[in-house]
């Protein structure tokens, strides 16, 4: 576990600073006073968050002070109104970050986030995985942050896309860093996708009452994370990468152009080479998302990973529930062997499940053989389970018959593009086989 020094003489901003970096997984040691701070500097912590006007004595002073080797640890202070001349001189001495009050907790955690894993990053850091490949992913995820490269993530779906996206972002340690806006490009209906890609204005058609902020200008100075990328039709190909070449677009109904900078992260779980031979997606596209390309292989082949990331998961649902939970080993035999098809969203999904049968938080037997518990002594299972797997089947069927053409699918069952990506993502279906 790390530790975070927090320096804060204010009790309810410290008590709830104090709650929050627990909930994120530090050891935090509040310090109401600099001396406090002196001794538990001793620790070696993997940051330090400071308030700069203490009782006895004004902190950004005393740092500058300390030994270089102190002040190489990942400092942030937070400067009231007019103390920001002291913070800027402490960073001249050394210290990483300064956030001005009133603060985003948002984002002073995603600052300790990007600073304690950039200074150490040790086993007890992994933010993606412990094996050897997710080391590697993650260590070139933290090359790339400084840089604005567009980085093409691949990989099964739920192997962790989305998350090492947010990783990405969350390394970006700037303070006036824009938002990560996800974008799931299958479940946007076509007729809509110019709209809400790029806006429109007030009175551009029957119906736009109002002018729109489109995805492009709401990740201005942030990322844009195009999720299922493959699912583009080409009209939309088309419009995307003129865009990005010419780095502004027009609002529908606009007459000045719009500009907006933000890095672009996109994801598919189809092999976009195959999609390109086929001539269903653009070179020339493929090559302005792919600067990086980083495949992430899927949970069965780096099993090194399921144990610790079924503790991590677990450690969030303790968190979300305020009660105990562990697992048997029993429990976790049964989940080493598994070969998790919907990789680390199935294991999710699995550990949820396996939470709500477990009357005492000790996670024992595996949900599907848990479940007769649930069930009356006649054998008969509950009705959610029978009409789930009855889902389950269909669509796997539907998708098989329509050779794996999602908006097909959708159409043949009557239901959204949407609806079936959801349903496909809640049931693990990755491919119609
Ligand atoms: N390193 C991780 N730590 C904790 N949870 C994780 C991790 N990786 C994945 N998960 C969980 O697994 C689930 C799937 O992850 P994610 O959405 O990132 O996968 P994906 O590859 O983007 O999936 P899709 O292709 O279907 O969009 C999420 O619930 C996520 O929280």
């Amino acid at each position: 576990m790390k530790t975070l020094i927090l320096i804060e003489d204010d009790p309810i901003m410290g008590e709830s600073l104090q709650q929050r970096f627990e909930i994120e997984g530090f050891e935090v040691l509040w310090c109401r006073r600099l001396a406090e701070a002196d001794e538990a500097l001793q620790r070696t912590p993997a940051a330090v968050v400071s308030d700069v006007r203490l009782p006895d004595g004004i902190a950004t002073d005393w740092f500058v002070r300390l030994p270089a080797t102190i002040r190489a640890i990942p400092w942030v202070f937070l400067t009231g109104y007019g103390s920001v001349d002291d913070a800027v001189a402490s960073m001249r001495a050394g210290a990483r970050e300064y956030l001005t009050k009133p603060f985003d907790v948002e984002r002073l955690v995603a600052l300790v986030h990007t600073l304690a894993c950039s200074a150490d990053p040790a086993e007890d850091d992994a933010v993606l995985g412990v094996s050897p490949a997710m080391r590697r992913i993650e260590a070139m995820l933290r090359k790339v942050a400084t840089q604005r490269a567009a980085v093409l993530l691949s990989g099964e779906s739920g192997v962790g896309k989305e998350v090492a996206a947010q990783y990405l972002h969350a390394l970006d340690a700037r303070t006036d860093k824009g938002e990560f806006v996800a974008v799931n490009c299958a479940a946007i209906p076509e007729t809509l996708l110019e709209a809400e890609f790029f806006g429109y204005e007030k009175g551009a058609f029957s119906g736009a009452q109002r002018s729109h902020r489109g995805y492009l200008e709401r990740a201005h100075r942030g990322t844009l994370f195009l999720d299922e990328v493959a699912e583009l039709p080409a009209s939309m190909q088309a419009k995307l990468l003129r865009a990005l070449q010419e780095k502004c677009f027009f609002r529908l109904g606009a007459e000045r152009a719009t500009h907006s900078d933000f890095r672009i992260l996109a994801a598919t779980n189809r092999d976009l080479y195959t999609e390109m031979n086929a001539g269903r997606f653009r070179e020339d596209l493929f090559y302005r998302l792919a600067v990086l390309r980083i495949p992430i292989p899927p949970l069965r082949e780096r099993p090194e990973d399921i144990r610790w990331l079924a503790e991590r998961m677990l450690a969030r649902l303790v968190a979300e529930q305020g009660r105990p939970l562990a697992m048997s080993e029993t429990f976790l035999r049964d989940l080493m062997a598994r070969d998790w098809r919907g990789n680390a969203r199935e294991l999710q999904s699995w550990l949820e499940q396996a939470v709500v049968l477990s009357d005492n938080g000790l996670l024992d037997a595996p949900p599907t053989d848990a479940a007769p518990a649930a069930t009356p002594s006649d054998g008969i299972k509950p009705l959610q389970h029978v009409v789930e797997g009855a889902e389950r089947v269909h669509i796997r069927r539907a998708l098989q018959h329509c050779e794996g053409s999602v908006g097909k699918t959708a159409e043949a069952l009557g239901i959204s593009r949407k609806t079936l990506w959801e349903k496909m993502k809640k049931h693990a279906i990755t491919s119609p086989g």
